[in-house]
């Protein structure tokens, strides 16, 4: 029989600030604004032989890299289906409802969402952080995304 654990990893450090919008409609969207956007992460993995499960530094680290990517930039959705995005340049284009929103490229992320949301960031952000490298004693992982107290998504990886 293996034994589960869980780590909590909670830590300051895991935030990162960026602007963005949401979009509602074809019409309507908020205005342009930022959020401090905080991370905590849920693993579930089996219990080691030798009194620890996954080394929670590791994801210390990942969690670190994945906030640092992101940190002060414009963040816009590629697949709203409300908005197009063009490259003109050394801009971003955004095109939504008969006008042009215009962002510096080197400070934009284009991601593949429908939406800048903390529901979509959770979704994006945990698939990042699997994805960085596979830990076979994994058994479940949860990011949540605040974008400020008392609000917040989470995405919940479980291994096949
Ligand atoms: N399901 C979701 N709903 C909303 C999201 C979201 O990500 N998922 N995001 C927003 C807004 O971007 C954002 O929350 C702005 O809201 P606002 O109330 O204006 O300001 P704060 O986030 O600072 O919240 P306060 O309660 O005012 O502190 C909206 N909906």
């Amino acid at each position: 029989m293996s034994r589960l654990v869980t780590l909590h990893i909670d830590k300051q450090a895991h935030k990162f600030s960026a602007a963005h919008y949401t979009i509602f409609s074809a019409t309507e969207r908020e205005r342009l604004h930022g959020h401090n956007y905080f991370l905590t992460t849920r693993i579930v993995a089996a219990m080691g032989e030798n009194g620890f499960s996954a080394d929670y530094n590791v994801y210390k680290r990942r969690i670190k890299a994945l906030c640092d990517r992101y940190d002060e930039y414009m963040l816009l959705p590629e697949f709203s289906p409300y908005q197009t995005i063009e490259r003109v340049g050394d801009e971003i284009h955004a095109h939504f409802a008969g006008r042009v929103l215009k962002f510096l490229a080197d400070e934009t992320w284009v991601l593949p969402v429908t939406n800048v949301t903390v529901e979509e960031l959770s979704q994006l952000l945990l698939s990042e952080l699997i994805a960085a490298e596979a830990d076979p004693d994994l058994v479940e992982v949860e990011l949540t995304v605040s974008s400020g107290s008392g609000q917040a998504a989470s995405a919940i990886w479980r291994a096949d």
